[in-house]
């Protein structure tokens, strides 16, 4: 087992390639108008037929409709859809029942509060991923989340860490939190919604270099 890398916010052939050349273990494709980072659902369907096999696929969905979910479930066929607004345990649910995909969560975590109140989740979430909180975009702000809130806690479901990661400090929030999974979208970008190659590539070898499960202390 090795910490899982996921690259989000991909939108071209060329950053799906990078980002699996490099080692990214999840790739993610944001389908929300608001975000630089939208892609259209036959967009994402493209980009999803041209990820390799061995690289999973997570659409991110921000509130949407019943309609939409399904509409893109079907176009897409991702491997895991990320939930990424004020989305119940009840609705992460009936996704799950009805379509044959992962079902995560990412929540803002602004307190000690948050942690407890994502037990709800338990039984209905397959992960949840602890982003800064929201502000004029419910993610992919760039804003680097309170490591210190998951130092120690023992998680009841799988996770990730979210939320202002880079190539220059993944190092230091695996070391303090020994996340299984670290997200990153904009601290891999040279501007908005445009990736660049050579920081996914720095940030997979950060990941590396500090992965607690194959460099054990
Ligand atoms: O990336 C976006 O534009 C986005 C829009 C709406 C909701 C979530 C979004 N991104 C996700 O936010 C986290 C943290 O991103 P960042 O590394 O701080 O930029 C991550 O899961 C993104 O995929």
């Amino acid at each position: 087992m090795t910490t899982l890398i996921k690259i989000c916010g991909l939108s071209t052939e060329a950053a799906i390639d990078a980002a699996a050349r490099e080692g990214a273990t999840h790739i993610g494709l944001v389908h929300f108008e608001k975000s630089p980072r939208h892609v259209t659902l036959e967009q994402a369907g493209d980009l999803r037929r041209r990820t390799p096999s061995h690289v999973q696929v997570v659409l991110l969905l921000v509130n949407a409709s019943p309609e939409l979910t399904q509409r893109a479930q079907r176009t897409v066929r991702p491997d895991v859809i990320q939930f990424h607004g004020s989305e119940k345990p009840e609705w992460l649910r009936i996704v799950k029942q009805h379509m044959p995909v992962e079902a995560w969560k990412a929540l803002g975590l602004r307190s000690a509060e948050t942690l407890t109140n994502a037990r709800r989740f338990d039984g209905s979430g397959d992960r949840l991923l602890f982003d800064a909180p929201a502000q004029a975009l419910p993610g992919g702000n760039g804003s680097v989340v309170d490591w210190s809130l998951l130092v120690g806690h023992s998680h009841a479901l799988p996770w990730g860490l979210a939320g202002g990661l880079s190539p220059d400090n993944v190092g230091e929030a695996l070391a303090a939190t020994r996340a299984p999974l670290v997200d990153v979208s904009s601290g891999v970008e040279s501007a908005p919604g445009v990736k660049d190659m050579d920081k996914i590539a720095r940030f997979c070898q950060a990941v590396r270099d500090h992965d607690q499960y194959s460099n054990p202390a």
